[in-house]
């Protein structure tokens, strides 16, 4: 059943087969840890994508590996919780396996969200982060080649941040600095990275703007910080960590999502 050359249009019609509407109006990935979003979904149904054909396993904690769909404010919605990383041996082409879906269900939107550690000194341990700019250090991560980053995160990331005031959320903005991982960063990465622009630091979501931004998908980027990066605090990093900011701040970042799946 499982293969690699199942095409999106396949497990398109595979999931319309069980149950999944043709088209949806927001597409969800959901970054380490934020998988609980799916509690808030009416009518809610799951395939683990081990059943889906064509799609790979996730390996990393806090990612189920589950595709959902339901609604919310009356709008269909599907959810991926669990998304593939490069590090996980993924390639690029496979880590935006997502993003296509969310393509051939024609999402109007897509909300991509991560956990990611803080490099910039004023935020703190469970902020939430609308993503204005992504810097790339290693060119190469894009799905397709020569391929320009086109889409302008800023504007979206302005109707996030008052979207999220009228709930009465305070939400940061800033840049995401992509790395492979799976290792943490150095100290000395983290300072240089700061230099650079850097907000905050994480190993996924830049593959994924890229190639929505190629595909012309409505999009935006949240991080939630999980810890504070490596050398701003004293504390060892460790991914457990992910996992209890998360949790703290899962009924915020669900309220988050829905209201931008309401009305971004
Ligand atoms: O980006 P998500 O999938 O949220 O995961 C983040 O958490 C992991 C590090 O603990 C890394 O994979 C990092 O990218
Ligand atoms: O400090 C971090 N570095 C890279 N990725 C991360 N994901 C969560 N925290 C971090």
């Amino acid at each position: 059943m499982k293969s690699n050359q199942v095409s999106t249009e396949q497990i398109h019609l595979f999931l319309t087969g069980h149950g999944f509407p043709e088209k949806v109006d927001s597409a969800v990935i959901l970054g380490s840890g934020l998988g609980d979003f799916t509690e808030n979904l009416d009518e809610p149904e799951s395939i683990p994508y081990s059943e889906i054909p064509g799609f790979p396993e996730t390996s990393v904690q806090g990612h189920t590996g589950e595709l959902f769909r339901g609604r919310l404010h009356g709008k269909e919605v599907i959810a991926f919780s669990g998304r593939f990383h490069h590090y996980e041996g993924h390639p690029f082409s496979r880590t935006v396996l997502p993003v296509h879906l969310a393509h051939v269900f024609e999402a109007e939107k897509l909300i991509i969200s991560n956990a990611a550690g803080a490099i910039n000194t004023r935020f703190s341990v469970g902020d939430l982060m609308v993503i204005d700019d992504i810097i790339r250090l290693f060119h190469g991560i894009a799905a397709s080649p020569s391929e320009p980053f086109r889409y302008n995160l800023y504007p979206v990331a302005d109707r996030v941040r008052a979207l999220a005031a009228e709930i009465g959320l305070e939400v940061q903005r800033g840049t995401y600095i992509y790395l492979k991982g799976p290792n943490y960063e150095s100290k000395a990465e983290i300072r240089a990275f700061r230099t650079l622009g850097a907000d905050v630091v994480g190993m996924s979501t830049a593959p994924e703007l890229s190639e929505a931004s190629r595909l012309g998908i409505r999009t935006t980027a949240i991080s939630l910080v999980t810890n504070m990066a490596a050398g701003v605090s004293a504390k060892k990093l460790d991914h457990s960590e992910v996992k209890e900011a998360a949790e703290a701040r899962k009924e915020d970042f669900a309220r988050l999502v829905s209201v931008l799946i309401e009305k971004l």
